[in-house]
């Protein structure tokens, strides 16, 4: 079966799953697009033969439309991803699930309402294989108990549009979700502290930011968040045990010499570090689709447990102080 694919949102992201669904994996097409920019829309889908129609409530009601991609800005996910539950299709939304707790607790409501998981979220890391190798030696037991991670998530730039919740919100999102997965564990508390902020910003930006967030099970993780960091696209984890610690691979490249210095690139943007980690999301994703529901990839609890933590974030920023998660139980719907 080929699964037809509608698209909300063509934007940078949107356009490139668009492009990765037609021409880098197989098992899928895209059949219809929106963007509130119909332009944009069309020229995302430009050479695919998908149509552009007029918003998301019409790409998923499309009959021809078996399952939906959510790629639009964070604040609009929510809305979409409950409209797909009320259709009954399954959907893959871009992180995050949604920007408020509340918003993600009407999905999981939704969803449990329906009686099966229609809900794919795209924390592309777990499909990383550096991500995908530490959690095999930190789940073996390789590096004894988890005690503490030192992260760090570096941009070279970012829009005027992206604000100081987002550093939460839309970027270490991805550390909240990659460490509840690699120690498998939710996180109960947080604290954000600001820096002296760098010049290499717009001027109502806190950047960058430390946050520091508490397990349940008691170990410690730092995240430096800097997404003005000039340089390039950086993403660094270390896992310490009590017997040793795991960290991610430097990423392959070339050793250039020349100038009397010896160099590698380091790469620009999320599109090269984590292109097979979107490639390989998806795969997984069109399969399980097309055998029934996606089941195995991040769902709408990760969503929403990611949603607790960036909320508690938020209020550490502006509070300075530590902030209790307040996470609740996972329903067994999610076991
Ligand atoms: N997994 C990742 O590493 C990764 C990378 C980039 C972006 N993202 C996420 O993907 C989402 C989009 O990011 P982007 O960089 O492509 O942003 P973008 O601004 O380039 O694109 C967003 C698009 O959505 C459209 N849009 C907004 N609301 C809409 C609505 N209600 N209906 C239809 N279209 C709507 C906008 O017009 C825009 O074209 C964000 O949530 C972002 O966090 C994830
Ligand atoms: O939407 C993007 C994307 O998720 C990137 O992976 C992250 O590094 C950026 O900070 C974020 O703005």
């Amino acid at each position: 079966m080929t699964v037809k694919v509608g698209v909300i949102g063509t934007g940078w992201i949107g356009a490139e799953h668009i492009r990765r669904i037609t021409t880098s994996i197989g098992g899928a097409e895209v059949v219809a697009a929106t963007d509130i920019d119909a332009d944009r829309a069309a020229r995302a889908v430009e050479g695919t033969g998908a149509r552009v129609l007029a918003d998301g409530t019409e790409v998923i009601a499309a009959d021809d439309v078996d399952a939906v991609v959510v790629t639009s800005w964070g604040p609009a996910h929510a809305e979409s991803v409950l409209a797909a539950i009320a259709e009954g299709k399954p959907v893959f939304c871009e992180k995050p699930l949604a920007t408020t707790a509340e918003d993600a607790q009407r999905i999981l409501d939704a969803e449990q309402r329906h009686g099966s998981r229609l809900v794919q979220v795209g924390f592309m890391r777990r499909f990383d294989a550096g991500y995908v190798q530490m959690k095999e030696v930190v789940s073996s037991g390789g590096i004894g108990a988890p005690l503490m991670a030192h992260c760090v998530h570096r941009n070279p730039t970012v829009p005027e549009t992206y604000h100081s919740e987002m550093a939460a919100q839309d970027t270490a999102v991805h550390e909240i979700d990659v460490m509840r997965w690699l120690l498998d564990d939710e996180i109960s508390a947080v604290q954000v502290i600001t820096p002296r902020p760098t010049g290499n910003r717009f001027e109502h930006l806190r950047d960058p930011q430390f946050m520091l967030f508490e397990m349940a099970g008691g170990a410690r993780v730092d995240l430096e968040v800097f997404v003005n960091c000039r340089y390039g696209y950086e993403i660094g984890c270390e896992v310490v045990g009590e017997e040793g610690t795991v960290r991610l691979p430097e990423i392959p490249g070339v050793v250039v010499r020349n100038s009397g210095h010896r160099s590698t690139p380091v790469p620009q943007d999320w599109t090269t570090r984590f292109a097979a980690a979107f490639d390989a999301e998806f795969e997984a994703w069109v399969r399980e689709v097309a055998a029934g529901t996606p089941t195995t990839g991040p769902n709408a609890w990760d969503g929403y447990a990611a949603t607790v933590v960036t909320d508690a974030a938020v209020r550490s920023l502006h509070s300075g102080g530590v902030v209790e998660t307040g996470i609740k139980d996972r329903p067994a719907f999610y076991a």
